[in-house]
C-alpha cells in the first residue's frame, strides 16, 4: 500500500511575529551611512535589510559569502536584498525563503525607503497587508535628518515633514559638521513636529542597534510595552501647561501651532505649520464601542490627515490598558498589555495631524465619548 501522505517540509515557522522597521529620511540625509555602520554590528546578525535598488547602496565591500539572485548574505550575518518591484512581494519572498531555510532565520527586517518617499503609504501597506500583518509587527520608524540642511529641507519638501511626523526615532546626522549650539533650533522644530519621537544626535552613522529597535508596540523579550518611551505623553506637559484645557474633563497639550523662538517663526508658508501634535487625556474609563465610532468617524472624514496616532486606553470593563496605533486610514489591531506601567491609569491619545484643528478633536471626543454619541 503506497503512502499517500503529503511530504511536509521541515519548515522554520517563527513563534512570534517578526519585527519590521522602516528607515526613512530625505535624500543625502545619511541613511546609507547609518546602515553601513549598523551592518557591521554583531547585534545585527538576525536582520534582513531591504533597500530600494534606485538608491546608491554602496554596501558592496561588506559583501562576502554568497550572492544568489538579489539576496546577499553580508559578513555580519545580515541579509541584504533590493526591492525589484513590489515591496510586499519582496518581503513575502524573503519570508518564504526563511520558512524553507534557504536563508538564515532573521528576526527583523529593516526597509530603507528612497529619500523622496512619503513614508505614510508604505507604513499603511505594511500594517494592512493580510499576509504581512499575520507574520510581522511594525516595530520602529527611524528617520534621519541632516543637521546642516535639515531646516532648509523641511521648508521646501513636504515629504521630509511627513518623514519626521511619523518617526519613532529621529536621528540628527552629520552633527560633526556643525556646532552643538547651532542645532537647538532644528531640534526644537523636530520636537514641535513630533514630540513623541526620541531625538538622537549621531556622527558618521554611529549608534548602537539597541537604541533604534524594539521601539514599537511590544517588546518580545520582556512581553511589555515601554509606554512612557513609546507615547512620550509627558513631552506635552513639559512646556505646555499654559495650553491645557480642562473644560471637558480631559486635558489637552499641544505642539506645533505655537512657535518657541526658533529661526522660522514668521514664515507662515512652512509645511510644518500645517502639522501639529497634541495629547488628549481622559480621566474616566472609556466605552470601547463609543471610542470605535469616534475613531471610525475620524478615519472616514480625515484619514489622510491623521499622520500618526498612538494611544494607551483605559477601557470600561478591562483591567489592563489597551494600546492602539495608526497611520492615516489604517490601525494596527488593538493590543492588551499585561498591566498598567504605573499608577496613572488615564487614557492618553497622541495625535500628529496635518491641516486639522485640535478643537475638532475636542468637540467630537466630547460628543462621541462624554455624551455617548448623542450629537444633539
Ligand atoms: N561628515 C559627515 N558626513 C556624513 C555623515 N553622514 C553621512 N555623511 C555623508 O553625507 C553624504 C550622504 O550620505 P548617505 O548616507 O549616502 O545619505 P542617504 O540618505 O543614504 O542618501 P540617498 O540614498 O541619496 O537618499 C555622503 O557623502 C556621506 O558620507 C556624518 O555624520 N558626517
Amino acid at each position: 500500500m503506497p503512502n499517500h501522505k503529503f511530504q511536509v517540509h521541515d519548515m522554520d515557522i517563527p513563534d512570534e511575529p517578526l519585527a519590521l522597521s522602516v528607515l526613512t529620511g530625505f535624500l543625502g540625509s545619511g541613511k546609507t551611512t547609518l546602515l553601513k555602520q549598523l551592518l557591521q554590528h554583531p547585534d545585527m546578525d538576525e536582520t534582513a535589510v531591504i533597500v530600494n535598488e534606485f538608491g546608491e547602496i554602496g554596501l558592496d565591500h561588506l559583501l562576502v559569502e554568497s550572492s544568489s539572485e538579489d539576496i546577499v548574505l553580508m559578513n555580519s550575518g545580515c541579509l541584504c536584498c533590493t526591492v525589484r518591484g513590489d515591496l510586499v512581494e519582496t518581503i513575502r519572498k524573503l519570508y518564504k525563503k526563511r520558512l524553507m531555510k534557504e536563508v538564515p532565520a532573521f528576526q527583523r527586517i529593516v526597509i530603507e525607503t528612497t529619500g523622496l518617499a512619503d513614508p505614510a503609504p508604505i507604513l499603511q501597506t505594511l500594517m494592512s497587508d493580510p499576509f504581512l500583518s499575520d507574520r510581522f509587527r511594525l516595530d520602529s520608524v527611524i528617520t534621519t535628518v541632516d543637521a546642516i540642511h535639515g531646516n532648509d529641507t523641511l521648508d521646501k519638501q513636504q515629504e521630509s515633514v511627513k518623514q519626521v511626523a511619523v518617526a519613532d526615532r529621529l536621528l540628527l546626522t552629520k552633527t560633526d559638521l556643525t556646532q552643538k549650539n547651532k542645532l537647538e533650533g532644528l531640534i526644537e522644530r523636530l520636537r514641535n513636529l513630533n514630540p513623541t519621537a526620541i531625538v538622537e544626535e549621531i556622527e558618521h552613522g554611529i549608534i548602537a542597534p539597541t537604541s533604534l529597535f524594539n521601539a514599537g508596540l511590544y517588546n518580545p523579550e520582556t512581553k511589555t510595552l515601554d509606554v512612557q518611551k513609546w507615547l512620550k505623553a509627558e513631552a506635552f506637559d513639559e512646556e505646555h501647561d499654559d495650553h491645557q484645557h480642562g473644560h471637558h474633563g480631559h486635558g489637552h497639550h499641544e505642539h506645533g501651532h505655537h512657535e518657541h523662538g526658533h529661526d522660522h517663526k514668521h514664515n507662515t508658508n512652512r509645511h510644518d505649520d500645517k502639522v501639529h501634535a497634541f495629547c488628549l487625556t481622559h480621566d474616566h474609563p472609556i466605552d470601547w464601542e463609543q471610542l470605535n465610532s469616534w475613531i471610525q468617524m475620524l478615519i472616514t472624514l480625515y484619514g489622510s490627515n491623521l499622520l500618526r496616532i498612538k494611544g494607551v486606553l483605559n477601557i470600561e470593563g478591562d483591567e489592563n490598558p489597551i494600546v492602539i496605533h495608526g497611520v492615516q486610514h489604517i490601525f494596527h489591531p488593538p493590543v492588551m498589555l499585561d498591566s498598567w506601567p504605573d499608577e496613572d491609569h488615564r487614557s492618553k491619545i497622541v495625535f500628529i495631524v496635518r491641516d486639522l484643528k485640535r478643537e475638532m478633536f475636542d468637540d467630537t471626543f466630547k460628543a462621541f465619548i462624554e455624551q455617548g454619541g448623542d450629537l444633539r
